[in-house]
Parts: C-alpha cells; structure tokens; sequence
C-alpha cells in the first residue's frame, strides 16, 4: 500500500463543542494542552469559553482561552490560548444533559458547519452530542453525518461514515437504523455506490493509491451458499462484480467473523460492513482510544471522536483524550492532503 503525505494546511480548524454535559469540552482541552507535544494543527471551538475554561479545571488544567470574532484571529492565538469563536455559554453541569445544553450543542455544530462550509476553516470536528437530546431541541436528523451532509448540499446518502483507527478502517454502509430494517435496505446499488465514495475518498483524503475494499456478507458464514441467508447471493456477490469490473479492488463477501483477524486486516484498506455494530464492534474493540468518525464523500473534512457524550464520566478526569486527539490530526491531515 503506498501512501501519500500531507502538504501545509490552509487555516485552522473549527470545533464544535458537543453536548456540554459530556465529555468533549474536556477533551478540547486536554487536545490544546498537548497541541506540541501531539504535533497538533491549530484549531478554534465554536462557542463555550467558560464551559471549556471549567472543563479544563476538573482536569487540573488551567486553560487560556482568547475570545476571537474571526477564525482568522485563530492561527495567531493557538500558541498561547485556546481560541475560542464567542457564542453564549449557558447553564451546564458534567453529567447532567439538559435542554439548554443541547442548544448549545446545536448551535455550535450548525455555527461550524457554516463557517467551514464557507470556507473560513480547513476541516470541521464535531465534539460528540447525544443524538437523543439533540432531537429533543429539534434537530431533525439520525446524526451529524447527515446534518453537515445536508449543509453542504450533499444527499445525506452520499454522506458516507467510516470509523477509522491504526488497525482498521470500517464503514457501515446502513447506519443508524433499527437492525430489523437492515435487509430491506441494502441494495446492490447502495453497495456499490457507497464503495465507489469509500475507493475515492482513500484515494484523495488518505493517499492510499490503490485502495483495497473488504465486503462483507450479512449472515452467518457469509450465508452457507444460500442456507442462511441469500442476500450474499442475490445483492452482494453482485455488487462486489460490479464494483470490480469498474476497476475497483473490491472482495468478498466474506464471512463476517473472520474478516476482522490481524492476517485478514493485512488484506484490505477498509472493511465494509452491512449494519452498523458489524463494522462499530471490531473498530471500537481494536481503536476505542484512537477511533475517528470521519465522512467521505463531502466538499469538506469532517471528522469526531469514535466515542459518544460519556455523560457518566463527564467531568470526573477519567475520559482518554486519545480518539479526540486523533480525530483533529486526521481532519488535519486530510484537508492538508486535499490541499
Ligand atoms: N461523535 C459523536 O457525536 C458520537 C459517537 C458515538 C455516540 N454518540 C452519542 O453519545 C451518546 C452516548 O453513547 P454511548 O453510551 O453509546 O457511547 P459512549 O461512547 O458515550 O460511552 C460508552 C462507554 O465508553 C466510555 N467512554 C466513552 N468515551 C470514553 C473516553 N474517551 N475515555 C474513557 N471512556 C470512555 C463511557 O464512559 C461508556 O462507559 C449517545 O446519545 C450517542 O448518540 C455520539
Ligand atoms: N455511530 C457513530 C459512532 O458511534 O461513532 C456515532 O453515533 C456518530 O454519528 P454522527 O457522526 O453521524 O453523529
């Protein structure tokens, strides 16, 4: 596999705070602390200086934090403080998700998304909300992925998830939908049009030069030739053929359960899985502290942790600040590979 480097970045990135009550402000803090010692690019949150300012103390953090009108001001900042875009605070305690909270969180997530869709910041992070509380303010959609899909312009289903660690790169191709509902939506055309976004996307974001796709089946041992399951016969096998004749170094399906072994991992560039937990369960297992969620197939770079708001360790010093780390170096590195 040949990789390509990244080249220098074009400005800052922005990051939206997250639930408030969650875990994200602490780890936006714990990321500028070690911003020199993680070689990290400079970055500005959208909103919550006070927020973050206590985030950072139940970490033993005393954190600087430079209010600033235009990510502009942010490149010139980040050495000696945390840039932050101002936006109100509001009420917030660790651990406790509130309305209000959830306001915030969407109100910086819609403030980032605009500004880099604008053009104002390299690449967007998104600080981990609960999609739960989001819904309950408003927000009318499974999740970011789809919410900056849409801003955008972009079909939300060309908006496609992949978690990616050192060990692996998964993609679900369905997401967040009742696992009931799986069959009825895989297709062979989802398949085959979201392993094509994948191809590119490892291509232009992560400089893999000829990107080799993992598919895998949705049944037990990839269906038995028929006996449990024929969507591996009827829906996948198909696409796989498709997706080759195109050119694409696509294979399988494989039986999920042995797909995820250290020798099968040698094998491929990115597995794609039918169902969310096929791809989230060995991702997580392997990568937890160095999982990202990043979106392929957008104008722009976005990337989130691979955890969620953690609102039972909010505030206690316990969160590793590793997957949030990760996930600003990789918006780094691929909006700078973009160029
Ligand atoms: N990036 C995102 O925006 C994102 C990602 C996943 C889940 N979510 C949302 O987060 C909410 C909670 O989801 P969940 O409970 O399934 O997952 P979660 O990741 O928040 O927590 C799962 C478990 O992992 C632990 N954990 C999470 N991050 C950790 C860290 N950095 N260090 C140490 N331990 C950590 C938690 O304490 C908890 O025990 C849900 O509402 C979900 O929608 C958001
Ligand atoms: N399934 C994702 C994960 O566990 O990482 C997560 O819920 C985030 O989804 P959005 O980025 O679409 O909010």
């Amino acid at each position: 596999m040949s990789v390509a480097s990244p080249g220098p970045l074009s400005g800052p990135l922005a990051i939206s705070l997250g639930d408030p009550a969650g875990i994200g402000p602490e780890l936006i803090a714990e990321a500028w602390s070690r911003r020199d010692s993680e070689r990290l690019p400079p970055f500005a949150v959208i909103g919550g200086a006070e927020i973050l300012r206590a985030a950072a103390r139940s970490r033993g953090i005393e954190l600087p934090v430079k209010a600033i009108a235009s990510l502009d001001a942010a490149g010139d900042a980040f050495a000696a403080a945390l840039p932050v875009l101002d936006l109100q605070d509001g009420a917030w305690s660790p651990g406790a998700p509130s309305r209000e909270g959830a306001e915030l969180a969407m109100g910086s997530l819609a403030e980032a998304t605009r500004r880099t869709v604008r053009g104002e910041a390299a690449a967007l992070v998104t600080g981990p909300v609960a999609k739960a509380r989001l819904a309950e303010v408003g927000f009318d959609h499974p999740g970011q992925t789809e919410y900056v899909a849409t801003a955008c312009g972009i079909a939300s289903g060309d908006a496609v998830m992949m978690l990616a660690g050192p060990r692996l790169r998964a993609v679900p191709l369905t997401v967040h939908v009742a696992l009931a509902q799986v069959p009825t939506l895989l297709t062979r055309d989802l398949i085959v049009r979201r392993a094509r976004i994948v191809a590119t996307a490892l291509q232009s974001d992560f400089g893999v030069s000829r990107p080799r796709l993992a598919i895998a089946g949705l049944n037990p041992h990839a269906g038995e030739d028929g006996r449990f399951g024929d969507e591996e016969q009827r829906i996948i096998a198909p696409a796989v053929a498709l997706l080759r004749e195109e050119g694409i170094d696509a294979a399988g399906p494989f039986p999920p359960d042995a797909m995820f072994t250290a020798r099968a991992r040698e094998q491929y560039d990115a597995a794609l899985c039918m169902f969310h937990d096929q791809a989230l369960i060995p991702l997580k297992t392997l990568d937890f502290d160095e999982g990202v969620n990043v979106t392929l197939g957008l104008p722009l770079v976005r990337t989130s942790p691979d955890h969620g708001t953690a609102f039972d360790i909010a505030g206690k010093g316990l969160a590793d600040p590793g997957a949030m780390i990760a996930a600003i170096r990789m918006a780094g590195d691929c909006a700078a590979r973009r160029g």
